[in-house]
């Protein structure tokens, strides 16, 4: 019955092996397209624009290579303003996990659905409330692997969890993709999810 079993009904144009998860979570079977997008941020610009920019780019990649309806999504941690993207090296993840601790910061996710009603997209803002984190406790994590290909140079979903005290918004967000916002715009284009037969 589910999606997941059966043939792909969405182009990923991305290379996050946490965002086919999520989809496959809710359903959705996916032919990953990966796309090269530069991911500078243009001078001046606001981190909402910036995320949304991203992700429109990435879905329209992802309708270049495939003829399905092609998803891009975008994530962004931000911090006084600050876009903190991934970490170069070891000290700028320390550097970025220093400025993270004992107080909150803001995770930007968008996401874009290029398919048969245009280019939709949609950004959510989650607020991630931290404890203090130790020397010690920064220096061992960066031994876990874990900062180097995500934003912001941590993981909700893996050992930086301990560090999370609580979170406003939204969690699969974080991790790189809003559920329940992707399933909106899922079905505004005609893109089944586990749901689809079901009466709502
Ligand atoms: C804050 C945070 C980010 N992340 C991840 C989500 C994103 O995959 C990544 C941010 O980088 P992105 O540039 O959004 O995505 P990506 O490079 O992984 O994949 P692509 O551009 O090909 O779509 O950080 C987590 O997995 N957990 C977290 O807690």
């Amino acid at each position: 019955m589910l999606n997941s079993a059966n043939s792909p009904v969405l182009c990923l144009a991305s290379a996050s092996p946490r965002r086919r998860e999520l989809l496959a979570s809710i359903g959705v079977a996916v032919e990953v397209c990966p796309v090269g997008i530069d991911e500078s941020v243009h001078p001046g610009e606001a981190a909402a624009d910036y995320v949304l920019r991203l992700a429109r780019a990435k879905a329209l990649a992802g309708s270049r290579r495939s003829p399905l309806p092609s998803l891009g999504s975008d994530t962004a941690v931000v911090c006084d303003g600050a876009i903190l993207g991934k970490p170069r090296d070891r000290d700028h993840a320390a550097a970025m996990l220093r400025r993270l601790a004992g107080r909150s910061h803001e995770v930007l996710t968008a996401v874009a659905l290029n398919g048969q009603a245009g280019l939709l997209d949609a950004c959510v803002v989650t607020r991630v409330i931290m404890r203090p984190i130790s020397e010690a406790e920064i220096a061992a994590y960066w031994g876990t692997g874990e900062p180097l290909d995500k934003a912001g140079g941590y993981a909700i979903q893996g050992y930086a969890a301990v560090f999370v005290e609580r979170i406003e918004g939204s969690h699969s967000a974080v991790v790189g993709l809003p559920l329940f916002e992707t399933a909106s715009l899922l079905e505004r284009q005609g893109v089944p999810c586990w749901n689809r037969a079901v009466s709502r």
